[in-house]
């Protein structure tokens, strides 16, 4: 590996994607030909960070869940944590307060998570986070979903996880990312880029914002190694 090119632990939503929420076919190249780990960070569940790499053709190491699921194919590791069992039971009690999670009967959003519950932003915010709290969880706005979340996990502890089974250090990674998930992945990355269509906690957050946004925004971001 080359060792110039810092690690890349890169975000999902609104980081590789178009505004339609559609891969930016320009960052597949990129990821695919870094030359020094990938790790792919998202707060969506495990199958479709796994999917990604696997289509990429680049080895497998994800942060899913915001933190809660951890896996490192190079070490076989899967780590995971957080209680959903808590975040189960805040998704009946909203239920018994005649809402839905907003995903249909089969909800694909749901049907594989192993640590969280992710409720549709067009639901209402308030009694979740109410019944969340009660619990001891948190709720995150992503800009895509409501996540209820154990706050033990984040992307940050995520990363920290990933360099323990590596040998890295959070310091040498470059972060790319959009949203508040992102921020604790910020603190410790060595350098932080916000994309342009980040949330105001991201730009904050980052040591340096893009001018272009989404996946315009990301290959911005990694400019400078490519070189
Ligand atoms: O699942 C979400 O809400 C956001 O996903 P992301 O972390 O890949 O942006
Ligand atoms: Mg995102």
């Amino acid at each position: 590996m080359d060792t110039d090119t810092p690690p890349l632990i890169v975000d999902i939503d609104g980081t590789l994607t178009d505004e339609n929420r559609a891969i930016d076919p320009h960052v597949m190249p990129v990821l695919r030909e870094w030359p020094a780990r990938v790790v792919i960070a998202t707060g969506k569940a495990m199958p479709f960070p796994i999917a990604l790499c696997e289509f990429l053709g680049i080895e497998r190491t994800v942060v899913a869940e915001n933190g809660g699921v951890v896996f490192v194919e190079a070490s076989d590791e899967l780590r995971l944590e957080g209680d959903h069992e808590a975040a189960l039971a805040v998704g009946e009690a909203y239920r018994d307060l005649g809402h839905d999670l907003g995903f249909g009967q089969v909800d694909l959003a749901n049907r594989w998570r192993e640590t969280e519950l992710v409720v549709s932003r067009d639901r209402p915010l308030e009694p979740l986070e109410e019944l969340a709290a009660a619990r001891g969880l948190v709720v995150l706005d992503t800009g895509f979903a409501y996540h209820v979340t154990d706050p033990v996990v984040d992307k940050g502890t995520g990363l920290e996880a990933v360099c323990a089974e590596l040998g890295l250090e959070p310091a040498e990674f470059l972060a790319v990312g959009d949203s508040v998930n992102d921020a604790q992945m910020f603190d410790l990355a060595g350098e932080a880029v916000a994309v342009a269509n980040a949330d105001e906690t991201a730009l904050e957050r980052a040591d340096r914002v893009t001018s272009g946004s989404y996946g315009d925004g990301f290959l911005e971001a990694v400019a400078p190694y490519r070189e």
